[in-house]
């Protein structure tokens, strides 16, 4: 088995005992998990900015709930800015990335005789060439993708089939220059698998699931195979390390609406980890990634590191609380923490990429930034994919091939980029544990209704917003700028 990958093959050496979380020294992260394990409903705010259909999001740290984050007050850094989304997923268990399992061992004995299941929420791509559009009209007709007053949703699914048609052409040779498809099922499947193994390994049997947001195999799918397969926990694990409304939101609002409807799946325990991008385990197998990069450069300590995130409308961040951005943010310190320890200095910098439409987007901008070092007589640089743990087409086309070219051309002379983390080893392990530390806090989603108090002011909010949508909506829709986005294929 190749030393750095957990796929394909049992594990042969001893695993590393179960790793610590960053957050675990922090005796404050320590009172969030047990709020987080007693009870969910102190996660609800339900007066929150993002709760398009009710949905309640949060993320699973400290930091969310607008506390200094976990990681910072062990690392005594800088202080994150406040955030408005600070919601649990219904009923369901949100599961603190340093979820500390005091009683572990009760829990995890108890746990044995459970048929656990792991769902892995991942977004999915074409596999052929000819899904390229119709996997484009799934994803523009997510509400979350393109965000619409309710009053304009109904032009949700043609304007889908609209932009998907567009984009389709230009979408399709990116696929084309990577393969003719997209590698995401292939790895996820894979990472499953290694996360079944790592589990197995650390005492838990566990069936995983994979379920896509806009391809093959859909969530969907997976749920009803849980079904078949009468599992009677689960832990729902985005692959996303950061929460986005984009992505890991827009995947929980989906199972929402389905656990919502059906009886089995409304008493099955779920807890949710709603991201994990200060897990001690992810920081590590990024910076030890890094590291390795680093050193196939003539010169390592002169290499500018360049964290390439992939982007989200700035409205998300600025009127929904999309924590994404400040999520980044923590991350790439607490990275950038763990290789000061290791001894690297480097420079870094962060920038958002493959932004769509016209609309304005989290910045700075990747290509601009690029450009903006290359001036600067910057000659170094070692980009970062850093929001997602598998290569896809924006790692293998848009920074292999349009990132290199336009810095190669602005005058950087010498270009490495980290893999993503697909199966590496420590990493599927640390999945593991995440998963292993969630567990116990697991409850079903019918355990807790709203008040009839909280439903008024929902439909307040609702209407509100309904009003306010509609009037933005429709300036957006017929300005000019949008238009001229058409016309010049931004789609
Ligand atoms: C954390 C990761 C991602 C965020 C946030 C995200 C937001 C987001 N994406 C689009 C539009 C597109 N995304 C596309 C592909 C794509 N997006 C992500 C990840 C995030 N997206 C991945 C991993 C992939 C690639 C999947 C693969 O096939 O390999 C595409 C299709 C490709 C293309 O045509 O460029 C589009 C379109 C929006 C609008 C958005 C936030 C609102
Ligand atoms: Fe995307």
């Amino acid at each position: 088995m190749d030393a750095t990958s957990f796929c394909g093959a049992l594990p042969q050496t001893k695993l590393p005992a179960s790793n610590r979380n960053f957050s675990r020294s922090c005796p404050r992260a320590r009172s969030v998990v047990s709020v987080a394990r007693h009870s969910s409903e102190e996660f609800q705010q339900p007066d929150k900015l993002y709760s398009r259909e009710s949905l309640v999001v949060s993320s699973s740290s400290s930091a969310n709930k607008g506390m200094t984050a976990s990681g910072r007050s062990y690392l005594s850094g800088p202080v994150v800015k406040r955030n408005p989304v600070g919601q649990a997923f219904c009923a369901a268990s949100v599961v603190g990335v340093g979820a500390y399992c005091e009683g572990f061992v009760d829990s995890h004995l108890h746990v044995t005789e459970e048929k656990v299941g792991v769902l892995l929420l991942n977004l999915g791509g074409p596999e052929t060439l000819n899904d390229v559009q119709p996997f484009l009209f799934n994803l523009f007709a997510d509400p979350d993708i393109i965000r619409l007053p309710r009053l304009f949703q109904f032009l949700q699914k043609p304007l889908a089939k609209l932009i998907s048609v567009l984009r389709a052409p230009k979408s399709k040779e990116g696929y084309a220059s990577i393969g003719g498809g997209s590698p995401l099922r292939k790895i996820t499947d894979e990472q499953a698998d290694g996360i079944k193994m790592a589990l197995k390994a650390k005492g838990l049997t566990a069936n995983v699931y994979v379920g896509m947001r806009y391809w093959y195999p859909f969530t969907e799918e997976a749920i009803h195979q849980i079904k078949k397969d009468k599992i009677t926990k689960l832990v729902v694990l985005p692959l996303y390390p950061q929460f986005s409304i984009s992505t890991t939101g827009s995947s929980l609002r989906v199972l929402q609406n389905i656990f919502s409807e059906d009886a089995y799946l409304s008493r099955l325990p779920i807890a949710i980890i709603q991201s994990w991008y200060q897990r001690e385990g992810y920081i590590k197998s990024m910076a030890d990634l890094i590291g390795e990069e680093l050193q196939k450069f003539a010169k390592p300590e002169e290499v500018m590191i360049f964290f390439s995130a992939h982007g989200v409308p700035l409205t998300y961040v600025e009127d929904a609380g999309d924590p994404y951005k400040d999520q980044m943010e923590e991350c790439i310190y607490l990275i950038m923490q763990e290789l000061k320890a290791r001894g690297s200095y480097n420079d870094h910098t962060l920038a958002y990429q493959s932004r769509v439409g016209p609309v304005q987007w989290l910045k700075p901008y990747t290509d601009e930034v690029l450009v903006e070092l290359g001036q600067k007589g910057v000659k170094s640089l070692l980009a970062v994919p850093v929001s997602f743990v598998s290569e896809h087409i924006e790692t293998l086309e848009e920074i292999d091939m349009e990132y290199k070219e336009l810095a190669l051309e602005s005058g950087i002379e010498n270009w490495g980029r980290v893999p993503a983390l697909g199966c590496t080893s420590s990493f599927i392990t640390d999945l593991a544990d995440a998963v292993i530390e969630a567990l116990p806090s697991a409850k079903s989603f019918s355990t807790t209704r709203s008040t009839s108090e909280e439903s008024d002011r929902d439909f307040l909010s609702y209407a509100i917003k309904m009003i306010f949508g509609s009037v933005l909506a429709f300036v957006l829709l017929f300005s000019p700028k949008v238009i001229t986005a058409f016309r010049n294929r931004l789609f």
